[in-house]
């Protein structure tokens, strides 16, 4: 079945945490129409750019894009951006069940509001592994005030202005930042504006109901919880995980998961929802607020509990284990390789370039070429990158990961790791100080165009053999986003068989702006014709002959 949707975005006022900013709407809404959709669909969505004086893409977050690597909607990789008064159309099949996201992908548009929720479900008659009675969307976020681009130019200052944590925390668009806060002009912030009236969901007593919860945020890992109800966690980024029960749901920048919770308490009330944020110190931003509504009880009616406080923000211990706790489910185990044919160490670092702020892997800040890469590799414009590949590790021996770089240098550049077609890949994302004393920072890495299986965690600096005879080859669930830990590491396999180019890189907007990133290319032999629309810019002028 082929769903289609006509988009059309602008910039609009409004109030999603009563303050008044611009916010990138579709069809007026932010966040944007969930795409419901079902198995092998084709999804058509035909985007007007009315943004003035603002370029746009947007990213199928999760999605593969088998055999349509031009819709993967990566700026400056796949396709050139939109530009004002211009209509692109993404046409990409969903082959997949299970809950995936979409967002602006050119600068740090994202957190502009420009952002939602793809559901693909089941074909009619198969069934999933778990049942539930209802099924809703969560999508969490954080939320800041000043605009993305007064904050890129900050990150692109000397000196460098960081974009400190946010004002609020969204949930399904809607959060409450402090309007009585001094400083603030008179009629920007109004604490009674519809737009902030917390969101609240309805649930009838002993129903069950799935969940599904994305992560949006530009910066902050959250923690979710339902205040008095335990959760059982049965899906992460499309595959199903083997059952287990928390009572707050660690999720990161570009992670999705389902999570099962039944109306179980006390009827005569309702209850908080909330989100925090962990593993930074977010000491002005209050917790995400939203209602878990008993039926009948009024749905804004306040709960007459104090909502929950979360769980300590500095504790990582609790947030590794989640990690590790989270296996295929038995009975959809995708058995990984048992070997692999290359093995990448990526350090994670935060850099200095020429007195700029940067972060890199293994020294090295990416930054993005004029011309999108898929174009430039399928017509052979090999002049319009760098052709020394990055490097596939760092120096390991006398790298000290537990404090700041003697050398923080880093050198930039837009090369590219090219991987052999229909090889098995492991990337070890290595974790170090940052380059603030006793400072390490939890980083969500996404990969596009692939799932790729998680084989183990741990602390410390990764050592090739003890740790990789330890790796999970069992049951390893596949994901396409994860973290890594503050001084830890996380090992990723994935097979290089899907033929286009692929970004990798730390779903935190701001560290990707800062170079936090690389591109991977496979079988580009293999990709087929590209369409006329995804050029016009760069080099791919020459090819744009209408
Ligand atoms: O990239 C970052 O910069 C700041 C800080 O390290 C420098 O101000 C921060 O917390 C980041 O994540």
């Amino acid at each position: 079945k082929i769903r289609h949707h006509k988009w059309e975005l602008k910039y609009e006022f409004k109030s999603p945490d009563c303050f008044k900013k611009l916010v990138i709407t579709i069809n007026g809404r932010s966040p944007g129409p969930t795409i419901n959709a079902e198995v092998g669909d084709t999804i058509v969505v035909e985007l007007k750019n009315h943004l003035l004086t603002e370029n746009v893409a947007i990213h199928w977050h999760g999605i593969r894009q088998i055999g349509t690597p031009w819709a993967d909607g990566t700026e400056g990789v796949t396709q050139c951006p939109i530009v004002p008064g211009d209509t692109f159309v993404y046409k990409f099949v969903v082959d997949r069940p299970g809950t995936y996201l979409y967002h602006a992908h050119y600068g740090m548009q994202r957190e502009s509001g420009l952002y939602g929720l793809i559901r693909v479900s089941l074909p009619a008659g198969e069934s999933e592994p778990f049942s539930y009675d209802y099924d809703k969307g969560l999508l969490l976020n954080d939320w800041y005030h000043k605009s993305t681009y007064e904050q890129a130019v900050g990150l692109n200052s000397k000196p460098f202005v960081w974009v400190g944590e946010p004002q609020s925390l969204l949930i399904n668009g809607r959060g409450k930042f402090n309007c009585s806060k001094p400083g603030i002009e008179a009629g920007v912030c109004n604490a009674t504006n519809p737009d902030c009236s917390p969101y609240s969901m309805t649930v009838v007593p002993g129903k069950t109901y799935r969940l599904r919860l994305a992560s949006f945020t530009a910066l902050s890992a959250l923690s979710f919880e339902i205040e008095g109800h335990n959760m059982t966690v049965v899906e992460a980024d499309g595959h199903n995980v083997e059952p287990f029960v928390v009572q707050n749901l660690y999720i990161y920048s570009g992670e999705t998961y389902s999570v099962l919770v039944k109306a179980d308490q006390d009827p005569k009330r309702n209850y908080w929802m909330s989100t925090k944020i962990v593993s930074r110190d977010a000491v002005n931003t209050t917790n995400g607020l939203a209602i878990f509504n008993y039926y009948p009880n009024h749905p804004r009616r306040n709960p007459p509990t104090m909502p929950p406080a979360g769980p300590r923000w500095n504790d990582t211990a609790p947030r590794l284990a989640q990690s590790l706790a989270i296996k295929s489910h038995k009975d959809y185990i995708h058995s990984p390789p048992q070997t692999s044919d290359r093995v990448i160490v990526m350090l994670n670092t935060q850099n200095r370039i020429d007195g700029f702020v940067k972060w890199s892997v293994n020294n090295v800040s990416f930054g993005f070429p004029h011309t999108p890469y898929l174009v430039s590799l399928k017509h052979n414009l090999l002049h319009t990158f760098d052709q020394n590949p990055p490097p596939d590790g760092y120096d390991s021996q006398n790298y000290d990961i537990n404090s700041v770089a003697k050398n923080v240098n880093a050198t930039s550049s837009n090369s590219i790791y090219r991987l052999k077609f229909n090889t098995t890949v492991d990337i070890i994302l290595q974790n170090a100080n940052t380059m603030n004393p006793n400072n390490s920072e939890t980083h969500p890495w996404h990969l596009h165009g692939h799932d790729f299986w998680v084989l183990g965690y741990g602390s410390g600096k990764f050592n090739i053999s003890t740790d990789s005879a330890n790796y999970n080859l069992v049951n390893p669930i596949m994901k396409n986003t994860v973290p890594v830990h503050p001084y830890g590491w996380t090992a990723l396999r994935f097979r290089a068989d899907n033929p286009g180019v692929w970004l990798f890189h730390c779903h935190i907007e701001s560290h990707f702006f800062m170079g936090m990133g690389v591109v991977f290319e496979e079988g580009i032999e293999k990709v087929g014709k590209l369409p006329k629309s995804i050029m016009g810019c760069g080099e791919s002028k020459s090819l744009y002959k209408p």
